[in-house]
């Protein structure tokens, strides 16, 4: 199975829109808040609200700054001719080094704060080139710096939590003109964002929208976090989160987030269904899965394992325990025997799943069986590419044969369940079926003379 995260930025990037998006993919925003206290930082709320951008309804992310005890909407536009953000402000967390010791420091999880210190040092390096200093003493904004610490942060969170294996990111969209800020009126794209554009190698398509569409923070997080730039040739959308912009465009000023499933199964799986699943096992050959590009050759992904050590849980318990774990979505489960302190013979349950899934897991685990406490760590896992292809039997019985390759040496798995109703309806043995399904599918990728 490979999730990834598709963003797409028709209308350019900025913090608040990736967190607007993120969320709307199914963030809480109280698992927002929560996380977000682990930072320390005082002076400031968020607030998430829903919106309409040219009709289209669209998550919005607000990050409140207190001033003099008063709460004030940061608007992200810096549209203000001369004003700049001239507010004076008692937080001290403006320079590179003091944000990056406030994120280290806190408890916030390892990749959260990997992440974020990567979004954090991309945009300190552009800043540190743009204004002719070392990285160390590059300094955010005093009204930007709490601002851009929440919504890179927040991005952070929301990526860790929804868990993927990798972020895609479209081409940026920018506008052309001016912009305020701080250092009074300057181009469009704004010169960090043009520094980043350069140094990661970020495409991107300047359109004749007046403004500016891409922040440094929303290039920071496109920089810092993109692993791959092709969309993979078959997917399934499994989800669309939409996060609004706070400026206003002659077009819909959205960022939408896309979870991509690319796992042959799930593209299969909803292409029957949306065929009328007969319909395409009658056809056989011609409509099998030909191609898959989505997962490349013994590609990486990432994979939460939980373990738990029982030796007072009995067999049916366990066995069910791992049914239901498989029920909510587990990848796979497995039961091993283990002699445990004071010599007791006890099993490990273990549970692959996705990152996404693991606090369903742990649910089921303390539910199901009699474990008091858990191990969990994420693992990267790797995995052959694969379709499955339909083959006919001699007997005339259609099968489905998983092929996966490996440095162009093929290899063919039947479906289990098929191979089950393949053996019962011609009463004959598990292996003879196999081996047939097997000669089939190899006869049809290879032809008869190899
Ligand atoms: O605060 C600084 S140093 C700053 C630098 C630049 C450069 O390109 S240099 C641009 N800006 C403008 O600030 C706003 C806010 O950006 P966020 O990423 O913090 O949302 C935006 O208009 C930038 O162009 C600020
Ligand atoms: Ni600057």
């Amino acid at each position: 199975m490979s999730r990834k995260l598709y963003l797409e930025c028709y209308s350019g990037i900025s913090g608040d829109m990736t967190v607007a998006a993120l969320t709307d993919l199914g963030v809480e925003e109280a698992y927002l808040r929560q996380e977000l206290a682990k930072l320390h930082l005082d002076g400031y709320e968020i607030k998430i609200s829903r919106t309409k951008k040219n009709q289209i309804t669209a998550a919005d992310f607000d990050v409140i700054l207190k001033e003099d005890g008063e709460m004030h909407g940061h608007s992200h536009d810096h549209s203000h001719p001369g004003e700049g953000h001239e507010h004076s402000h008692s937080h001290s967390h403006n320079s590179y080094k003091e944000i990056s010791e406030l994120i280290s420091q806190s408890e916030l999880n390892s990749r959260v704060k990997e992440m974020s210190l990567k979004i954090f040092h991309v945009i300190a390096e552009a800043e540190a080139k743009v204004h002719g200093m070392p990285v160390d003493q590059v300094h955010f904004h005093e009204v930007g710096a709490v601002d851009s610490i929440v919504d890179i942060t927040a991005a952070a969170i929301c990526l860790d939590k929804l868990g993927f294996d990798s972020i895609l990111t479209s081409e940026l969209w920018e506008g052309k003109g001016t912009t305020w800020c701080q250092h009074g009126r300057i181009p469009v794209p704004a010169p960090a964002v043009l520094e980043m554009m350069a140094d990661h190698r970020i495409p991107v398509k300047f359109t004749p929208v007046e403004g500016e569409m891409i922040t440094p923070t929303g290039a920071g997080i496109a920089a810092a976090l993109t692993a791959e730039r092709k969309l993979p040739e078959r997917f399934v959308v499994e989800k669309v989160g939409v996060g609004a912009g706070k400026k206003d465009f002659p077009h819909a000023n959205i960022l939408r987030a896309m979870i991509l499933n690319t796992d042959t199964d799930a593209v299969s799986e909803k292409k029957e269904k949306a065929a009328g699943s007969t319909e395409n096992r009658k056809n056989g050959a011609d409509n099998a899965v030909k191609t898959n590009q989505g997962i490349a050759a013994g590609s990486l992904n990432t994979v939460t394992v939980l373990e738990t050590n029982v030796d007072d849980c009995s067999g049916e318990q366990l066995g069910y325990a791992m049914e239901c774990l498989l029920r909510e979505g587990a990848l796979d489960t497995s039961c091993i025997p283990v002699y445990m302190k004071k010599n007791r013979p006890a099993y490990m349950l273990q549970v692959i799943c996705r990152p996404k899934d693991e606090e369903k897991m742990e649910t089921v685990i303390f539910r199901e069986t009699t474990s008091i406490g858990l191990r969990k760590y994420r693992e990267e896992r790797s995995i052959l590419p694969r379709e499955i292809i339909t083959v006919t039997l001699p007997d005339g019985q259609e099968v489905r044969v998983k092929k996966c390759s490996h440095h162009g040496q093929e290899f063919f798995y039947p479906e289990y369940e098929d191979m089950k109703a393949a053996c019962r309806t011609a009463d004959r043995s598990f292996p003879e079926i196999c081996k047939e399904a097997v000669d089939a599918a190899d006869k049809r990728m290879n032809g008869d003379g190899k």
